[in-house]
């Protein structure tokens, strides 16, 4: 690297960073002026000012935190006339005071090429740079030239190896980070696909699944702001502690207008992490269950054997099974669900039982008007034997009750699955007060569609809603030229801040408290644990079916698990889905991918094997002993003395998570901690099915036999544990260790 480079780099981007505080001096600027204005006004004016204030707060405080990393490469492409043309790429766009661009979003098209050029491609480009700051300073600037003219030997196939080389040895910190500044071109592709249809991506692990899914979300936000701003996208993973995991990731990108949801939390007011045992939660995931509460909907709708007499203001009225079916009859024409052909069923009932009440009164010597018909069917329509009858034949429902009462009563659920062995039944059975698990939230989603908001006004609230949006965005328009500000503020961001609409909340509010919201789009990771019910939620998120799906097959741990994408996929998209791979391994040193993946074949599963751009200088370690809670001690003691600042995994199966965190938190105190809350310590106490997603330091597997013995699909499991360090790993066994390593 020439220090004249290094040198006019600094210079370049010393200029980025003044163009950076000049434009943020003019937000905060704005920021007054707006403040200023309009001190008093109408209702719609002060709401109108407190959105562009906010706008401008929000414009501050991202170009505030853009500030590490503001720009990291630079394309040098074929000369116009003598000068070379250099595109400087970052994490926003910069233009100079004439409206000339300075500096391109990562996402923009003409910033392909940065991720995407080769020798054999160079895509226009002659030379690639990788500019590596500290603060915003430039430390090191790195090249890749693509012009036979200019090569002077570079074979490698990474892109921007040595930036590349020091992010992936880097500490880890129990947060993801970015990594707009080394995209690798197999990674770039799939982030960059088309917005349309659903798009697979599997690979090993650490192939960077995650990274991409995460990427394709920022970069689809901001390619089809349009689409997405209004509708919002989801991302769905497996656990709290995932999420808690990626949750910086998409903010460091300037994204904010997104759901995190993990599967537990997928139904509107419940949240749940705890699921049940594995022979239970593969019942609960299988398609049976769909069936089962259709007709357990269905076996609410009674039509009663008998005549009933029902007293009606001292007036005795017999009500004809037959009525009750007629009426039944209407409701179900209506194809509404439950709670809302209810309506219907009730209408219908009392319209009859209206006439043949006009008529018994009649018989009996009254006279009885057309008109009185109204009043008749009010007497009925208030008559506590009616709601009795009626309510017999059909009652209101909601999702809850519906499936505690099919766990709480065995004689229904026997009525409902004459085709059940009782073992297979009981595997449902629970108490009306047990709590919900992980694998009762589909259930639960399922029931709510097929019963219907009790109210009927599900579709009606949710039209006004969006008629509601189109007014505020229209609103936002209007007030955007009467401001004059055309170009400088998008009307959907200036409709988020509508007093009103920030009352309803921003567009990812509204979504995550909407069961039936419909997403733009929905980023899906660790999918292949998904349950053929979850996917049933999913889809009903979003009907247009515009998904991204990442995963590993191979590391399908969860018992409702599908173990190949046709067959988890082909039933919900036919064969309208693409798959993309992911070859190259960024987290897992080779010596222990290789370990990992020779016991995975080992024990039969279909592993994708990737090629691991690394290797540390730890073998992994051994340790046998009589004491296994002695023995993990002495295992993160050892590491400690290794990398005393370093993350710690210590992943053990579930029986033993409990008095292995004891232990430890005996020796090393607070720098310990269980579950999701050890991630914020320098030693994490995890089962495998937590560990799932998450990169530590090193990770200390114990018992990996008891791993493969305890848990169905063990060997996935422990698959999964054995690959979650960057650095390090320890096997702590009492035993032998399983096949293959
Ligand atoms: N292009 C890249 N530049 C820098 N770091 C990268 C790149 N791609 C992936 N990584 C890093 O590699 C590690 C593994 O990535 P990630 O967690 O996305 O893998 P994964 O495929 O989801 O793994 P798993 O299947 O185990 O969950 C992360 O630390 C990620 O930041």
């Amino acid at each position: 690297m020439a220090s004249a480079d290094l040198t006019s780099e600094r210079e370049y981007v010393a200029a980025l960073y003044a163009r950076l505080d000049e434009l943020r001096d003019d937000a905060r600027e704005q920021l007054e002026a707006v403040r200023r204005t309009n001190q008093g006004g109408t209702h719609q004016n002060r709401s109108e000012r407190d959105a562009f204030a906010r706008i401008y707060e929000d414009r501050v405080s991202q170009l505030t935190e853009i500030d590490e990393r503001l720009a990291f490469g630079r394309l040098e492409l074929e000369p116009v006339g003598d000068d070379p043309t250099l595109r400087y790429i970052g994490r926003i766009g910069l233009r100079d005071e004439n409206l000339q661009p300075i500096l391109l979003d990562w996402r923009v098209p003409q910033a392909r090429a940065f991720y995407q050029a080769t020798a054999a491609t160079p895509l226009g480009a002659r030379a690639r740079r990788h500019i590596t700051s500290k603060g915003r300073e430039v430390v090191r600037v790195d090249d890749e030239i693509f012009d036979a003219a200019m090569l002077e030997g570079d074979t490698s196939n990474l892109q921007g190896e040595a930036a590349l080389l020091a992010t992936l040895t880097a500490q880890r910190t129990g947060r993801m980070g970015d990594i707009v500044a080394t995209i690798q071109a197999e990674q770039d592709r799939i982030i960059r696909s088309d917005l349309r249809g659903v798009l697979v991506v599997q690979g090993g692990p650490g192939t960077g699944k995650t990274a991409v899914a995460l990427h394709r979300a920022a970069y689809l936000l901001y390619s089809y702001r349009d689409r997405l701003a209004t509708s919002g996208v989801l991302i769905v993973g497996p656990s709290r502690s995932f999420l808690q995991y990626i949750e910086a990731v998409l903010p460091s990108l300037g994204e904010t207008g997104v759901v995190l949801s993990s599967v537990g939390q997928l139904y509107p007011g419940l949240d749940t992490a705890t699921d049940d045992d594995q022979d239970v939660a593969v019942l609960k995931g299988s398609l049976e269950m769909a069936a089962l509460l259709a007709r357990a909907v269905k076996s609410r709708q009674v039509v009663p054997r008998e005549p009933q007499t029902v007293e009606i203001n001292g007036e005795y009225l017999v009500v004809e099974p037959q009525l009750i079916q007629n009426a039944m009859h209407r409701a179900w024409e209506t194809r509404k669900p439950h709670n809302v052909a209810r309506a219907t069923f009730n209408k219908a009932a009392i319209n009859a039982l209206s006439k043949q009440l006009a008529a018994q009164l009649r018989d009996h010597g009254n006279t009885i008007e057309d008109s009185d018909q109204a009043w008749l069917r009010e007497d009925i329509r208030t008559a506590d034997d009616v709601k009795v009858a009626l309510n017999t034949a059909w009652i209101p429902l909601t999702p809850q009750k519906l499936l505690q009462d099919l766990y709480a009563r065995p004689q229904w659920l026997a009525s409902l699955t004459p085709d059940w062995t009782p073992e297979k039944r009981a595997l449902l059975r629970r108490d009306r007060d047990a709590a919900f698990t992980v694998s009762d939230v589909p259930l639960l989603d399922e029931a709510a569609e097929l019963l219907g908001s009790a109210g009927g006004g599900g579709d009606a609230e949710k039209r006004e809603r969006k008629q509601q949006r189109k007014r505020d965005i229209e609103n936002a328009e209007q007030s955007i030229r009467n401001m004059g500000v055309e170009g400088l503020v998008d009307a959907e961001s200036l409709a988020d801040g509508f007093e009103a609409a920030v009352e309803r909340g921003s567009t990812a509010d509204l979504a995550a408290a909407d069961r039936t919201w419909a997403y733009g789009h929905i980023v899906v990771d660790e999918a292949q644990e998904l349950s053929p019910m979850q996917w049933r939620i999913l889809i009903r998120r979003n009907p247009q079916k515009s998904f991204t799906i990442v995963g590993d097959v191979a590391q399908a741990s969860a018992a409702a698990a599908s173990s190949s994408w046709a067959d988890a996929l082909q039933p919900l998209f036919a064969d309208s889905w693409r798959l993309e791979e992911l070859t190259v391994n960024y987290r897992t040193p080779a010596q222990i991918a290789e370990t990992a993946e020779s016991m995975a074949i080992a024990h039969g599963l279909s592993i994708t094997r990737s090629r691991s751009v690394r290797s540390s200088e730890w073998p992994v370690a051994v340790v046998e002993s009589t004491d296994v809670l002695a023995a993990t001690a002495d295992a993160v003691e050892s590491d400690r003395a290794i990398d005393a600042l370093g993350t710690i995994a210590v992943i053990a199966s579930e029986s033993l998570v409990e008095s292995i965190t004891a232990r430890l938190t005996e020796t090393f105190g607070s720098d310990v901690g269980r579950g999701a809350a050890g991630l914020n310590r320098a030693v994490a106490v995890l089962t495998p099915q937590e560990s799932k997603g998450l990169e530590f330091d090193a990770a200390i597997v114990v018992e990996p036999q008891l791993i493969v013995d305890e848990i169905g699909r063990g060997a996935a499991a422990l698959y999964v544990a054995m690959t979650r360090p960057t650095q390090r790993l320890h096997l702590v066994t009492t035993g032998p260790l399983p096949v293959g390593i």
